[in-house]
């Protein structure tokens, strides 16, 4: 069967594919290593051209009513569904990601973001406020141009995620997706056209840092959204303020999954499997810190060992894969990296290991700390740091022991102790007796570290449009001379 995955050209700008004039990007299927596509990165002119195009394409985008805008969204969003098979297949040969995970989460969440935002469109409103005689009210206007720039590890939701209630608000966007995972963006592109989006609304750009450095410094842009780790926010932000741009930042994390003495034991394994393992670990969101109450804490490892042990590992395109393969190879190495280290420093290796080429499986350490590597960075693959703990004060303090806070997750029965725990908990994201669930009606992001704004929801809108005050006088005007 062909992996041919080549796109009419690397870029789309003003409606239309245009060739990079920069250098070489190969795309490589994770899982045999094979370039299934070559692009070109685009130049720094081309760049500029793109936000140009965005920045002439805006007005007009902005000037039609918002039941039309919302009317190319939710077309969009039907696109997509009609072509999920098509569309989950590229995914997978870009990320790596099972098949079975892409033709449910990837494309299908962005189409419900597509049409969540659609069908809001018309019922963004100001607020009326009453002052005396006189009244004011509010009107939520668009930024103009936003930059949307994406991690690999959920290439085509990022896109739509970012692209809806950018578009929504009567925005331009020039997006960059990832230069390990391109392809997807581009097919967004072609759908919003065929969907009736005027040509120069989104463009996509593509490249290495240096592009997205470009992106988010351009006269053009007014907002940059960035999804990426840490030290990329770090530079982004920084370069956005010079410009006095808007930013969303969805960055990294480490984040607590805690298990008390009464949870639901099966279900808590469940979600510590979806927490950690799911596309291979690379999810930000990750539950990676797993605390475990004394009491729960050998019958859950026994459980999860027992579970991880019949993972089906293998050809992503194979529908019975459960397991798929690390993005690239610098990945697998620096997860391999932090396994041996979590090894050196004494942790108990419960199951997974090294693995071997673009393979780690499911590794589950226990007997950590709260000092060792793998209980404090981000590793980005799928290794699980246990940690016990004994009582609730106690898991909370280490829990916000971190510099991030992206998620968090709380395993118990009783409901008034769940509560209480994710109050105190500093994180964006919270999950009772679940995890990693993120429906589009339900705001995503982070505090701390992990990030700045949210994706999703009807609080996404605040971050993609700025509010103008209008006072109206309704009497005579006095002056003191
Ligand atoms: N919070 C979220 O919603 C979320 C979602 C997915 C991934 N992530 C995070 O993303 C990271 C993994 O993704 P990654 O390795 O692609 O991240 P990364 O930070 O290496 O890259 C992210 C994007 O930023 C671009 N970039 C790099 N340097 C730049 C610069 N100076 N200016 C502008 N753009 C630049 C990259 O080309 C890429 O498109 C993890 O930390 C993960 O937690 C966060
Ligand atoms: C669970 C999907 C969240 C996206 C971050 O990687």
């Amino acid at each position: 069967m062909s992996l041919n995955a080549q796109p009419a050209a690397s870029l789309f700008i003003n409606g239309r594919p245009v060739e990079g004039e920069g250098d070489a990007l190969s795309v490589r299927y994770p899982y045999t290593g094979e370039e299934i596509a070559l692009l070109h990165e685009a130049s720094l002119d081309q760049v500029a051209q793109a936000c140009q195009a965005a920045a002439d394409a805006q007005p007009a985008w902005a000037a039609m009513s918002p039941v039309e805008r919302g009317r190319v969204l939710t077309r969009a969003a039907a696109i997509i569904r009609e072509r999920n098979d098509e569309l989950s297949r590229l995914e997978t040969l870009d990320t790596g990601k099972p098949i079975q995970e892409t033709l449910v989460a990837d494309w299908e969440s962005g189409a419900q973001a597509l049409e969540f935002f659609g069908g809001l469109s018309a019922s963004i409103t100001g607020q009326m406020i009453p002052l005396g005689q006189d009244w004011a009210y509010t009107r939520r206007e668009p930024l103009g141009v936003c930059a949307g720039i994406g991690a690999w590890n959920y290439p085509s939701q990022i896109a739509c995620w970012k692209a809806a209630p950018a578009l929504v608000m009567g925005n331009a966007m020039v997006f960059k997706p990832s230069e390990e995972t391109p392809l997807g963006a581009l097919k967004l592109a072609e759908i919003l056209i065929e969907a009736g989006l005027p040509a120069g609304v989104f463009n996509v750009v593509q490249g290495r840092g240096q592009v997205g450095a470009a992106l988010t410094t351009d006269a053009n842009v007014d907002k940059v959204s960035l999804t990426g780790s840490v030290p990329t926010g770090r530079r982004v932000y920084a370069a956005a303020a010079e410009g006095m741009r808007h930013v969303t930042m969805e960055l990294g994390g480490k984040s607590p999954l805690i298990v008390f003495d009464d949870a639901n034991l099966e279900n808590a394994v469940s979600a510590a499997i979806l927490a950690n393992f799911y596309s291979s670990g690379q999810i930000c969101s990750n539950g990676t810190r797993v605390f475990l109450q004394e009491g729960i804490r050998e019958a859950f490892l026994n459980r999860l060992a027992e579970r991880v042990r019949n993972v089906r590992a293998g050809d992503p395109l194979d529908p019975e894969t459960q397991h798929g393969p690390i993005v690239n190879a610098a990945q697998a190495d620096k997860i391999r990296a932090a396994i041996e280290a979590g090894e050196q420093a004494g942790a108990r290796l419960v199951c997974g290991g090294p693995g071997e080429g673009a393979f780690v499986p499911p590794t589950v350490f226990a007997d950590a700390t709260d000092d060792m590597l793998i209980a404090r960075d981000e590793i980005f693959g799928p290794v699980m740091t246990t940690l016990e703990f004994y009582d609730e004060d106690e898991v909370v303090r280490r829990a916000n022991g971190t510099g991030f806070g992206l998620a968090a997750g709380v395993f118990t029965q009783d409901l008034t102790r769940a509560h209480r725990v994710i109050s105190r908990l500093e994180a964006g994201t919270c999950w009772i007796n679940a995890y990693n669930l993120t429906p589009v009606e339900m705001p995503f992001g982070g505090v701390k570290l992990s990030g700045l704004g949210r994706e999703n929801s009807a609080a996404a809108i605040e971050h993609y449009s700025q509010l103008k005050s209008v006072y109206v006088g309704m009497g005579d005007v006095e002056a003191p001379y």
